[in-house]
């Protein structure tokens, strides 16, 4: 073979290298047809076609290469699979492609059967339509459909029953859901609060049958939250199933929702308090009212500047929250610290409010430095959480230690320690509990370290 036929071959591994990268479907399909042999060679970099693609999100690069047969067991000079490339990079669509347990992947990555990333209360099961929000008449008319779908909540707790289901991604509880019949004589109510959520999702049209598709001609249906002040007792008769309650703790029983339910409550609760917390205008004190299906509040005083252009008080809260797995400069040790309120033995990600100016690189450094003296250097976001007690956004990162002494803020931490890889592989995958105990799986906190266990995992 002459020096220039091999050039050849290589510029051709780096032109499809390079299409893999940038997301270019056609040309990896065209340079894979004519050359099958390009598929799991690696370029200058150690890295495959696959890796680049799971690198930059290209979904439907990796699944072309997958169909093709490439091996996404490959790893790169950091041992990295595709897999692990993916996720470090929060690409949770393409980690969830490469990390079917069908195919013996849960045995090489342990976290592989869990939706990586797809955090609790994160699945968006609604079409919010935040455009219908200023269309009253569809939303009147909508409001008294036979279809449309109801959720009770009082003081901020949704109405459920209790169910076995044995399943964790279903959930020990249901919401409780009612039809505008049986619930008409609240919406009158002026003490009724009464909040749009969007509309049902449709399923993809390519995957029903002709009878679905006639059905899907009319529209999904809509559904709306309530939170009344009326009797709890009271309220619990209306519903026709057994078992069911207002829970009184919302940071452990909202947990036990299937994580299609979670994803609504979060929706639903964060908005539901921001009304109860801000009925009077945050700039002039006067009464306000609802608009816009529930997503706005105006000052009914015509004097207000909150009426003369936009003005965030204006709207729902969101408060973000930074939420830091810090890493010990060896590698091999991360940092968690515990609240006096924490159970026994629970260790936890160090968090905290992002201050306003602040970038969140920032926060995560003030708040880790403020809790526990560490000195943190490189941030890295992973995946954010909405958490809805009432409308925090965690925001999920890793970080790097530069120093490792620890010296706690005895106001908000009561201990933190540097946690061996080791400790945490037992606690996270074999339950034990006799060192500390990680938060349930439903917290971002339980998915960082989750997450970080895994990037290593065939280190
Ligand atoms: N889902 C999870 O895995 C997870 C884990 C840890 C914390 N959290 C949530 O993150 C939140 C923040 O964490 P933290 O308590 O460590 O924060 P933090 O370290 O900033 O300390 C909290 C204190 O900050 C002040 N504060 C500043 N801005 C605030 C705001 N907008 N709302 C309330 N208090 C504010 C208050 O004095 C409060 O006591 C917690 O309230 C908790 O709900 C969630
Ligand atoms: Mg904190
Ligand atoms: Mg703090
Ligand atoms: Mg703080
Ligand atoms: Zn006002």
């Amino acid at each position: 073979m002459t020096s220039l036929q091999l050039s050849a071959k290589e510029e051709m591994l780096e032109t499809f290298l390079d299409a893999a990268a940038r997301g270019d479907l056609s040309q990896v399909s065209t340079l894979l047809s004519n050359t099958p042999s390009l598929i799991n060679q690696t370029g200058h970099s150690g890295w495959t076609a696959l890796m680049l693609a799971a690198r930059n999100g290209h979904h439907h690069v990796a699944e072309k290469l997958l169909l093709f047969g490439c091996d996404k067991f490959s790893v790169n000079s950091s041992s990295q699979t595709a897999y692990d490339i993916a996720t470090f990079w929060g690409h949770r669509h393409i980690a969830g492609l490469l990390g079917r347990a069908a195919d013996g992947c849960g045995r090489i990555l342990p976290g592989a059967d869990l939706h990586p990333h797809e955090n609790y209360f994160s699945r968006e099961t609604l079409d919010r339509q935040s455009g219908r929000r200023t269309d009253k008449v569809w939303l009147e008319a909508k409001q008294s459909d036979s279809e449309t779908v109801y959720l009770l909540f009082s003081n901020l707790s949704p109405m459920v029953r209790t169910v076995c289901s044995g399943n964790t991604e279903q959930g020990d509880m249901k919401l409780c859901l009612f039809r505008f019949e049986e619930v008409k004589d609240l919406l009158q109510k002026p003490s009724t609060v009464t909040i749009f959520l969007g509309i049902e999702k449709t399923k993809s049209p390519s995957s029903s049958s002709s009878s679905e598709k006639a059905e899907s001609l009319s529209e999904p249906p809509v559904w709306f939250a309530i939170n009344t002040d009326e009797d709890a007792a009271a309220l619990l008769e209306r519903c026709r199933e057994k078992n069911c309650s207002f829970p009184r703790s919302p940071n452990r029983d909202l947990l036990k929702l299937s994580e299609e339910e979670a994803g609504v409550v979060a929706q639903a609760r964060s908005v539901l308090a921001w009304h109860s917390r801000y009925s009077f205008c945050p700039t002039c004190g006067g009464a306000t009212k609802m608009e816009e299906g529930g997503y706005k509040r105006s000052c009914l005083n015509s004097e207000c500047r909150s009426l003369q252009g936009v003005h965030n008080t204006c709207y729902p809260r969101v408060d973000p929250v930074v939420i830091m797995l810090v890493i010990h400069p060896d590698g091999n040790q991360c940092l968690l610290g515990r609240k006096k309120v924490f159970p026994v033995r629970m260790f936890s990600c160090l968090a905290g409010f992002v201050e306003p100016g602040e970038t969140l690189e920032e926060a995560v450094r003030r708040e880790t430095e403020e809790e526990s003296g560490v000195t943190v250097g490189p941030v890295q976001y992973v995946s954010c959480q909405p958490w809805p007690m009432p409308s925090n956004l965690m925001i999920g990162c890793l970080a790097v230690a530069v120093s490792t002494d620890i010296k706690v803020d005895e106001k908000e931490i009561e201990e933190a320690r540097w946690f061996p890889r080791q400790q945490v592989i037992d606690s996270l995958f074999r339950g034990d509990r006799s060192v500390f105990v990680i938060p349930p799986r439903q917290t971002i906190a339980h998915q960082l370290v989750r997450h970080w266990i895994c990037m290593n995992s065939n280190l």
